[in-house]
């Protein structure tokens, strides 16, 4: 795997953030595939450098270009590239593996070479540890970044049918001629034994929101510069971004927009949509429709089981007061997530949901019940549907699940929340309770219920509340013991 080409090499030094697109760019359009591990030693030294006090120092040859961002030479780039490129060379002995695909020994290989070249113990969580860059330096990755890592130390070895596939909170590869071996090579979560070099979970791990029900995002070549991108982090603390890293990191996702390879990166699109969102570039579409876009590739593309293109969508709503709006986004989020089965492995999403639950729609009910408007949500029945289509499914979440979802924490703000309406406004909307056996077995039993019409089924069978004059459709029982409840309290 030849490094920089000329034209690569002429760009450098580097000292602004226009040359950095236009490597990218250089990267993205020519012939052979773009070079994840320079491209990736790239951002994550610029990114390094404007984030972390400890400045790793890279040649900053003085005085520091007035320009946005500290001089990366051509020669340090080099040298961390040839170290990644002899690590994975001197490690694996490709004569032991035949090409031209690559073989589960093989990525497992790859997979230990990065593995056991870590530092031994070190804040896995910590900003910065996502790049190359990282581990070249530091010998430091996060979860993500060891599966970034590994697929592209199967691109220096020559495998590129190698790639990168991502959930909403975890990464694998895939691998083979059909690109259709999966296998686990980093780890998840705090206190779970790794499952590096296994297939993805066919058991119950598969119905859990971790594996999107095996409908990850799998990356081209592109898509995985896409991921690296998105993975720039610009925080310099709890409170405060390094902006010049932020822009290079909304320069380099427009770039990737316009090329199209951000069509089926849901995630991709959402991180752009909040960046417009905080410093909106002239002549782009609006971040709110960045969001719609997201919503729109989820949807066509992993058959609308991706829950956060939603909550992209409800947090921009609820910054700007768009309350009706977000409960609705919140509602179709809900819809996605009760047909999954809650796992121990999915808290990213439990926290997700227990964020709205708890903290976003108790905060918009106080400021709303403190005015009284006649314009106010709390008289429209369609935030009330939308309400318990919300709550309707976290608890159709829960429902066969091993591990529970809800408790007492939750049903305070949740009766607090509902009995906010008052009943003239509740009447308006009209539940039909579902036959639960029906609703309950047609979860429980199918091994892939999600395939279309199970799903399309589950998903009428699921809780829609509607006013009294559109259609309606069945109603998840939990939640109309939950408007009773509600009725006898008021
Ligand atoms: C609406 C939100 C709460 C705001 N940010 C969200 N993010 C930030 C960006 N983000 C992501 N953005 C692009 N690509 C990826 S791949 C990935 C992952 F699969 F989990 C991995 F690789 F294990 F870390 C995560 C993720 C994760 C979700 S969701």
């Amino acid at each position: 795997m030849a490094g920089f080409r000329e034209i690569d090499k002429a760009l450098f030094p580097i000292k602004n953030i226009p040359t950095v697109v236009h490597l990218f760019k250089n990267q993205l359009e020519n012939s052979t595939e773009p070079n994840l591990a320079l491209l990736s030693i790239v951002v994550g030294a610029i990114e390094n450098s404007l984030t972390c006090r400890s400045n790793i120092s890279f040649q900053i040859s003085e005085p520091v270009e007035p320009s946005s961002l500290p001089i990366l030479e051509l020669q340090a780039v080099e040298e961390m590239y040839s170290k990644f490129h002899n690590i994975i060379k001197g490690a694996v002995d490709l004569k032991n593996y035949a090409k031209p695909f690559a073989t589960r020994d093989l990525v497992k290989k790859v997979s230990d070479v990065i593995w056991n070249s870590l530092t031994r113990s070190y804040y896995k969580d910590r900003a910065h540890l996502q790049s190359l860059y990282s581990y070249l330096n530091g010998s430091k990755l996060d979860c993500f970044g060891v599966a970034f890592a590994v697929v592209a130390g199967c691109q220096v070895l020559g495998f590129s049918d190698v790639h990168l596939a991502l959930s909403e909170d975890h990464a694998w590869v895939v691998f083979g001629e059909y690109s259709n071996q999966t296998a686990e090579v980093t780890w998840h979560g705090k206190g779970n034994e790794d499952k590096r070099g296994q297939e993805i979970g066919r058991g119950v791990s598969a119905r859990s929101w971790l594996y999107v029900n095996n409908k990850p995002v799998i990356c081209t070549r592109h898509m995985e510069v896409a991921a690296l991108v998105s993975a720039i982090n610009p925080s310099l603390n709890a409170t405060h971004d390094a902006f010049e890293v932020g822009l290079l990191q909304q320069e380099l996702l427009w770039l990737l927009y316009d090329l199209g390879h951000l069509k089926k990166y849901p995630m991709a699109l959402g991180n752009l949509g909040d960046l417009e969102e905080i410093a909106p570039k002239d002549g782009r579409v609006q971040c709110i429709s960045l969001f719609n876009e997201a919503i729109q590739s989820a949807r066509s593309y992993y058959n609308n089981q991706h829950v956060y293109p939603y909550t992209y969508q409800g947090g921009y709503f609820y910054r700007h007061k768009m309350y009706k709006e977000a409960f609705e986004s919140w509602a179709n989020a809900s819809d996605v997530i009760r047909l999954y089965n809650y796992s121990r492995d999915d808290e990213e999403i439990y926290k997700e949901f227990l964020e709205i639950a708890n903290e976003l729609i108790p905060h918009i009910m106080k400021v709303e019940s403190s005015g009284f408007s006649s314009n106010s949500i709390l008289k429209k029945p369609e935030c009330f549907a939308n309400l318990l289509r919300f709550y309707d499914g976290i608890c159709q979440w829960e429902e066969g699940s091993a591990t529970p979802v809800l408790h007492i924490g939750w049903a305070k703000p949740l009766v607090n929340t509902i009995s906010k309406f008052d009943s003239d406004v509740r009447a308006q909307v009209n539940i039909i309770c579902a036959d639960s056996d029906e609703d309950k077995h047609s979860k429980e039993t199918n091994g892939n219920f999600f395939n279309n019409n199970n799903y399309e089924k589950e998903n009428t069978a699921g809780a829609k509340f509607e006013e009294k004059d559109q259609s309606t459709s069945n109603v998840h029982p939990s939640i109309e013991a939950l408007t009773a409840a509600c009725s006898e309290k008021l």
